[in-house]
């Protein structure tokens, strides 16, 4: 398998299956898609701002929800194999992405995994182990929390000084060379950690340098 981002702006996710497991799935797909869940119980759990339909579909009734509600993604995440089955199934036949949560081999086709996310926006990492041990995702999903911290403060500093650099001509390969002098700089990353710092400030340092000397190299 191989991941991808997918923007669900405007899309619908529909998800059968109202425990534990629908409800994460349900707050991970509700920061950006419409999310629907259908499930005869609710867990008393957070499902984001997803709108909950109570309802048992059986096997057959499934095609008609896809059918009704036109999901860019599908999640089958109830305890039943067969109505679990029913959903795979009838995302295949309308080409729609479909994401079982009981199974990790023997995937349908289109069929998607969920990873492990840790989110600094606009930087986001993902962990797979191939569906053999979610457990270890999620622990390495713990311990990336840790690297990533100040991530997303980092990405703007980069983005605007490659902006500004370009805007005053800088050449490529002295713009590359900053940007990655910025990336690896162990007291940029504290300051932005400890909030000693913030992008826009990194920013006006740097471009302050590299005016003071005259962008000569050093
Ligand atoms: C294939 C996949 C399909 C999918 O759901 O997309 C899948 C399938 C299954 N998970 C199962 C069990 C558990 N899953 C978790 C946790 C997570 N599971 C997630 C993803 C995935 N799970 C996909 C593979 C991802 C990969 O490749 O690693 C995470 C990463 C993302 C998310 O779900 O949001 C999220 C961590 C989020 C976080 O915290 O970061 C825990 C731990 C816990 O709950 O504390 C347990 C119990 C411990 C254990 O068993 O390891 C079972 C057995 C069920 C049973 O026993 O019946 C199956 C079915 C099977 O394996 O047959
Ligand atoms: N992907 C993952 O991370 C994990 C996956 N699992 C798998 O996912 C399944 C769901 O996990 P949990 O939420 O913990 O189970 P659960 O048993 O707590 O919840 C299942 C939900 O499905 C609902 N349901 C039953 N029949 C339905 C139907 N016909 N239509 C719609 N909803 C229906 C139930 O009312 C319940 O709300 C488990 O059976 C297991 O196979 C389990 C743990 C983690």
């Amino acid at each position: 398998m191989i991941p991808l981002l997918h923007d669900f702006t405007n899309e619908t996710v529909l998800i059968f299956g109202g425990g534990p497991v629908g409800a994460r799935k349900a707050r991970r797909f509700a920061r950006e898609a419409r999310v629907i869940v259908v499930s005869p119980a609710f867990a008393d759990r957070g499902f984001g701002d997803a709108d909950l339909i109570r309802a048992a579909p059986a096997a057959a009734d499934v095609p008609a929800w896809l059918e009704r509600t036109a999901p860019a993604l599908v999640v089958a995440a109830t305890d039943d194999a067969t109505v679990n089955g029913a959903v795979a199934d009838a995302a295949r036949d309308r080409g729609t992405l479909v994401n079982r949560a009981d199974r990790s081999g023997d995937r349908e086709v289109d069929s998607v995994v969920v990873p492990a996310t840790v989110r600094e926006d606009p930087v986001t990492v993902a962990v797979a182990t191939g569906g053999t041990a979610p457990a270890l995702s999620k622990y390495l999903r713990q311990e990336l929390e840790e690297t990533v911290d100040g991530a997303g403060e980092m990405a703007r500093a980069c983005a605007g000084l490659r902006e500004e650099l370009k805007s005053r001509d800088v050449p490529a390969a002295r713009r590359r060379e900053i940007v990655t002098d910025v990336v690896n700089s162990p007291d940029v990353w504290t300051a932005l950690r400890t909030g000693a710092s913030n992008y826009r400030q990194v920013i006006e340092d740097v471009l302050g340098e590299e005016l003071s000397t005259g962008g000569d190299g050093e």
